[in-house]
């Protein structure tokens, strides 16, 4: 993942491949016969032949139905997931908030995990300690910080996760579906502190089966059906084509 010229986002080409049935186990004569062929049994293009770039500063909304690809597309650009085609070029770090439990652990305390997630992402000690009374505040976690995370309900996960991974320094913000899980009130925080980062000139990359969330974040739109990129295009005209194909 080496720093492209201009771009904040460079994919091209890209194309990972999962098991359908991880129990399945795969006989010697499969394997065997697997081998000559380009695609083992039992695995399929879960995202193919995927190319964009994206500049600094835009707002990307990706929108497609249920297990077409979306959260594997932002997987493979946070790094955590490693494409079998092509290539994904990020130009600095991205703050990912795609998983729940993504980097937490379970056993340490909110406090300790709030230490650990911000120093993986290169926070200094200095920078959490000066940081970390606003993030627990964010998250409304005053009275959990010694709870160890797994003790946490979702919402509050998400609080956590949202409120450490929005005080990152990195440019570009990966967000998936994980906000719908937080109440109204929260939702419309975390929304606000989206508007700000992205006043700031942050890169967002966004999944959303929320119209008005995309509408409001993205100004552009990647629409993913079976497992391609069907069409790159102005948000408006992505979400029309996207409930054109899906209407009744
Ligand atoms: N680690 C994995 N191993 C095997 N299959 C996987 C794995 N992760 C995802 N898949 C499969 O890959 C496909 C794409 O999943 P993905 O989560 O990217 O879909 P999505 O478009 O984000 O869906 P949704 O809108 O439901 O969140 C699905 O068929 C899913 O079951």
């Amino acid at each position: 993942m080496d720093a492209p010229q201009g771009n904040a986002i460079e994919v091209t080409g890209l194309g990972v491949r999962f098991r359908r049935n991880r129990r399945g186990r795969r006989s010697i004569k499969a394997m065997f016969a697997s081998a000559r062929r380009r695609m083992p049994q039992g695995e399929f293009w879960a995202l193919r032949d995927v190319s964009f770039t994206v500049r600094p500063g835009e707002s990307i909304g990706v929108v497609g139905r249920n297990g077409q690809g979306k959260s594997t597309l932002l997987k493979l650009v946070a790094g955590v997931l490693l494409p079998d085609e092509g290539r994904v070029r990020v130009n600095g770090g991205v703050a990912p908030l795609i998983e729940l439990t993504g980097g937490f652990v379970g056993d340490l305390t909110v406090r300790e995990n709030v230490r650990l997630t911000a120093g993986l992402h290169g926070m200094t000690r200095e920078g959490v300690a000066e940081r970390y009374d606003e993030i627990i505040a964010f998250a409304e976690l005053e009275d959990f910080q010694e709870t160890p995370y797994k003790h946490l309900s979702n919402g509050m996960k998400v609080r956590l996760a949202f409120a450490v991974v929005s005080q990152l320094e990195e440019p570009i913000l990966l967000v998936d579906e994980v906000l719908a899980v937080g109440d109204k009130a929260f939702r419309a925080k975390c929304y606000r502190r989206i508007d700000e980062l992205l006043a700031d000139g942050r890169t967002l990359f966004f999944v959303s089966h929320n119209e008005r969330d995309l509408q409001r974040f993205c100004t552009r739109g990647l629409y993913i059906r079976e497992h391609r990129l069907v069409m790159d295009a102005p948000i408006d005209d992505v979400i029309a084509q996207y409930n054109a194909d899906n209407a009744a």
